[in-house]
This record gives C-alpha cells, structure tokens and sequence, in this order.
C-alpha cells in the first residue's frame, strides 16, 4: 500500500507542475483525438470530469459535446451511500457546487441523475496507468466501485445489480502520469482503453491484473 500512497503523491505533484501552456496543448489534442474516435461520436451520454489537481482539463471537449447536444454528465459524491458517485447531467446552466475535495460537481436534482447503466462512454480520472491498462486513482475507490458491474458483465460474472453496463470506461491522462507498473489490489479494475494527448492504447485482459 504504501508504494501505490508514494506513486500517487509523486504523479500528482508531477502533473501539478504542467505549465498552463503545456496543459492548453494537451487538452486540445486530447480533444482531437476524442472528437474522432468512433465510440464517442456514436455516444449520446457522456460522463467524464472537471480537472481538479492538474489533471488533463477536458473543457474543450465538454465544449464540442454540448455543440454536438451531446448528454454530458459528471461525477457527484453520494450523499447516503458513501464511497459512491452518482452521474449528474452538465449543461452550460448548470449550478455547480464545490465538494468535500474542493472539486465543483453540480448541485444534487435526482431528475438530473442518469445511471450508470444508461451511459454510452465514461471517462475516468486517474492518477498513475501501466501499459497493461491498470489505473491507480486519487485514493477512494469512487471509480472501482463504479467499474465493477462493468468488470463482471465484461466477464460474464453474474453482477449484483445485474445491470447491462454496455457504455464503454476510457482512461484519460497525461503522458507523464504512465509509470511503469502500478500495484494493484483485488479490487482494482483495468481499464479496456487509456488516452493520452499522444496515445490511445486498448488493452484486452481475462481477468483482473495481479501486483
Ligand atoms: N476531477 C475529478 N473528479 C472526481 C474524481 C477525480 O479523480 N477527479 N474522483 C475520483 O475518484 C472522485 C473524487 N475522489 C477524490 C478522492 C480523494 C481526493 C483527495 O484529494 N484526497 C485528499 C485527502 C482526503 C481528504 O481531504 O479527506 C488527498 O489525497 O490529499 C480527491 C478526490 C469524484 N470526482
Ligand atoms: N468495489 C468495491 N467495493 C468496496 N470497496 C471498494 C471497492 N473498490 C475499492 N474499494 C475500497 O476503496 C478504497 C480505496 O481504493 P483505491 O485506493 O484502489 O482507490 P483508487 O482506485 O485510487 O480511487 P478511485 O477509484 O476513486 O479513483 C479501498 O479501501 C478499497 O477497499
């Protein structure tokens, strides 16, 4: 545990230290790359992020989904079911509030929540990524919680939900946040696919990654 406390501490400070012009670059070529990938272009609701902790800004593409009337949808802290997220529609007008880690997300409204099920594409935060497609995140197990139906029905194992899951995980990060190999725990899930401003790489797996 504590060389995944030490990986997170040193990636974070690393992206931390993007210059603001090095973070433009990288969220334009990030869109280009998402503006042409076919999964997102067929996708109708979207969830993905607000940068927090110079993660790789997204803005530019939230712009392009809301010319496209594309659906838009962001993480929200649970407020019951701790350690859980809920995906709350993003519109231009939407109010937004700040969370208990100082990210904005918008303001609860249950009409606003769209399962998780009901997704086409979710783009998932990170911290750290290996060349096997294992993500290492900002420490509360918000995105495994949120992936793993998604693992199960990928693996035909029964899921308690037993929901669909169909929409696809994407990984979005920095080239500087790859090392070289995460530890994982049993209940990390890998991501079928990772982009970076420079990469897109799929990766296939059969069961979960070991440390
Ligand atoms: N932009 C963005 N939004 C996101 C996530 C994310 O990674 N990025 N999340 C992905 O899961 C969720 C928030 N998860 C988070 C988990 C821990 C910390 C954090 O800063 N922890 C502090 C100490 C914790 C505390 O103050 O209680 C730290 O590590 O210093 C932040 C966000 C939902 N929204
Ligand atoms: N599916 C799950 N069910 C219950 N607890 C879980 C699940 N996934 C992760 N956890 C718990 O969440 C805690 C944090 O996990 P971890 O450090 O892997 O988070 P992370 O991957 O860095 O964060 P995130 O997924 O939010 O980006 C761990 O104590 C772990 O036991």
């Amino acid at each position: 545990m504590d060389s995944r406390k030490e990986i997170r501490r040193h990636i974070r400070q690393r992206r931390k230290q993007l210059t603001v012009n090095e973070q433009q670059q990288a969220s334009q070529a990030l869109k280009a790359q998402l503006t042409s990938h076919h999964q997102v272009q067929k996708a109708t609701r979207i969830a993905l992020y607000l940068a927090n902790d110079g993660e790789l800004d997204m803005q530019p593409f939230i712009d392009w989904c809301w010319q496209q009337n594309k659906e838009v949808y962001l993480p929200v802290l649970h407020p019951f079911n701790q350690g859980n997220l809920l995906f709350l529609r993003y519109q231009q007008e939407t109010k937004l509030i700040t969370n208990k880690y100082g990210i904005y997300e918008p303001a609860l409204n249950v009409s606003q929540v769209c399962p998780v099920s009901n997704l086409d594409v979710l783009f998932t935060p990170l911290v750290a990524f290996d060349d096997s497609g294992a993500r290492l995140g900002m420490g509360g197990g918000f995105y495994d919680r949120t992936l793993a139906n998604w693992f199960d029905s990928q693996t035909n194992t029964p899921n308690k939900a037993n929901q669909a899951c169909q929409f696809h995980p994407i990984g979005i990060a920095h080239d500087c946040q790859q090392v070289e190999k995460v530890p994982t725990e049993s209940w990390d899930i890998p991501l079928p696919e990772i982009i970076t401003p420079t990469q897109n790489v799929k990766y296939t797996y059969k069961s979960k990654a070991s440390s």
